[in-house]
């Protein structure tokens, strides 16, 4: 899992994230011309439910645990998000999340608006059938505004199949009927997609080779620098090491590895835990502060947010910078790394291959028809090169930072569906 601050911190980032999403939105919003009143629509959920989830221990005791749905907007159709397990999630950070999802949902162009969840709690600590009667009690506080054509909950920090599969079957008892396009990131057996665990990683590849081409940078030999060995940053430093690029350091919550004749990806991976640790088993390690400043081609952030500030955004040596993890750079960053000529591609666009093959998840649920992993891998391809391209232009058309481009192309299909329904 990613976000392991406590304290101060990071209920400071958290409200930071907040504040310059709804900085950026407005930003985008008066360059395509939109009114103060869908700015006011916009900058928070439409829908936000607090529940209070008691939980049998499995010493006997009752615990009661606080969760959250966030339902940001719902004009273009449901609202879809994952469900975080943390002790350090808070109201805040899940209303940001839902809105970066709607961006998302935007930029990839999918019938959705975003939503997310979220409990406090520490699953580390809780044992199976704890973990299974939270994940049940949560969906039956929220079953009234979740649903197939309502909202429609996927993994996120800390969660995975085995409880969205919990989840499923909840929601098919409360609903009386076998309900698998309530959830996505299912297992395969109760009618998962192909291709769903390694989907953000596939993005952020594929968007990587568009950036490389933009820049003339050839794959091949490209010296890659990938923060993060979890999820995201281990599928996504096999895929560049498979297209032949050299992956010269990565890093997890411990520290860095650094080899500027290129990492043995495949032993890494065998070696990493399920947590996404590996440089604990190395003596000779860099701290992350070092590896951000690496002299490569590509720096992929694929951890937490605020790790690019403006303290280290003139020391970053790559020419491109894509963001796989959610917020890893300030609004202040952005502007000086944009400045000095370096090409960031967004979270909201980078990764969103993860939301995309959910889509995929839901559609086949939907038809009870179900696809190949080459057709989720193309198809996934097409959307992926369509909306970086899509993006790309527009920043080049409106002289304005990537960032900034996928904001307008992520709130505008929103604004217009709120316009048409009388909304604003
Ligand atoms: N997994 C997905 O499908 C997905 C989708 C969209 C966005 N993201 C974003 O990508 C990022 C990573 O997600 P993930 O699913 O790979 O998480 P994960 O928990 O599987 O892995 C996180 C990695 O980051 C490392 N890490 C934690 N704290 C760190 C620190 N302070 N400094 C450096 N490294 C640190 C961990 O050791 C681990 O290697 C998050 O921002 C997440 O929101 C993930």
């Amino acid at each position: 899992m990613a976000a392991d601050q406590t304290g101060d911190k990071a209920l400071d980032n958290k409200m930071n994230v907040l504040q310059s999403t709804q900085t950026i939105i407005q930003d985008a919003l008066d360059k395509l011309g939109y009114s103060d009143e869908v700015y006011e629509l916009m900058k928070e959920p439409i829908r936000m439910m607090t529940v209070r989830i008691p939980v049998r221990m499995d010493d006997g005791s009752i615990k009661i645990f606080t969760g959250f749905r966030a339902q940001h907007n719902d004009a273009v159709g449901p609202t879809k998000g994952g469900v975080r397990f943390h002790p350090n999630v808070t109201e805040t950070e899940v209303k940001a999340l839902s809105i970066w999802m709607s961006l998302k949902c935007g930029i990839v162009d999918l019938p959705y608006g975003g939503g997310k969840g979220g409990i406090i709690c520490e699953p580390r600590d809780m044992s199976f059938r704890e973990l299974e009667r939270l994940s049940r009690g949560y969906v039956r506080a929220i079953s009234q505004i979740v649903g197939p054509t309502k909202d429609i909950p996927a993994p996120d920090v800390f969660t995975n199949s085995q409880i969205m599969a919990w989840m499923m079957d909840e929601y098919s008892r409360i609903d009386e009927f076998n309900s698998p396009g309530f959830i996505t990131g299912k297992p395969l057996v109760l009618g998962g997609s192909h291709g769903r665990e390694s989907a953000t990683a596939k993005g952020v590849t594929i968007c990587i080779r568009e950036a490389a081409k933009k820049r003339g940078i050839k794959l091949e030999g490209a010296r890659v620098v990938v923060q993060g060995f979890g999820n995201a940053g281990s599928f996504l430093a096999k895929f560049m090491h498979d297209a032949g690029a050299k992956i010269i350091g990565i890093s997890d919550a411990y520290g860095g590895l650094h080899d500027p004749e290129g990492l043995d990806i495949d032993y890494l991976l065998d070696r990493r835990d399920s947590f996404g640790t590996v440089t604990k088993l190395f003596d000779d390690t860099i701290s992350n502060k070092e590896l951000l400043e690496l002299d490569c081609d590509i720096l992929v952030p694929a951890a937490i947010e605020n790790q690019i500030t403006d303290e280290n955004a003139d020391k970053i040596k790559a020419s491109i910078v894509v963001e796989a993890a959610n917020g890893p750079t300030t609004l202040e960053a952005t502007k000086i790394l944009t400045e000095r000529g370096i090409l960031l591609v967004p979270d909201v666009l980078a990764s969103a291959g993860g939301v995309t093959v959910s889509y995929f998840e839901w559609v086949q649920n939907n038809q009870g028809f179900y696809w190949t992993e080459e057709e989720v891998e193309e198809r996934l391809e097409k959307v992926m090169v369509r909306s970086f391209n899509n993006i790309y232009d527009t920043a080049t058309n409106r002289n304005v930072n990537m960032r900034l481009a996928a904001y307008m192309v992520g709130v505008r299909k929103m604004a217009e569906a709120s316009r048409f329904r009388g909304w604003i």
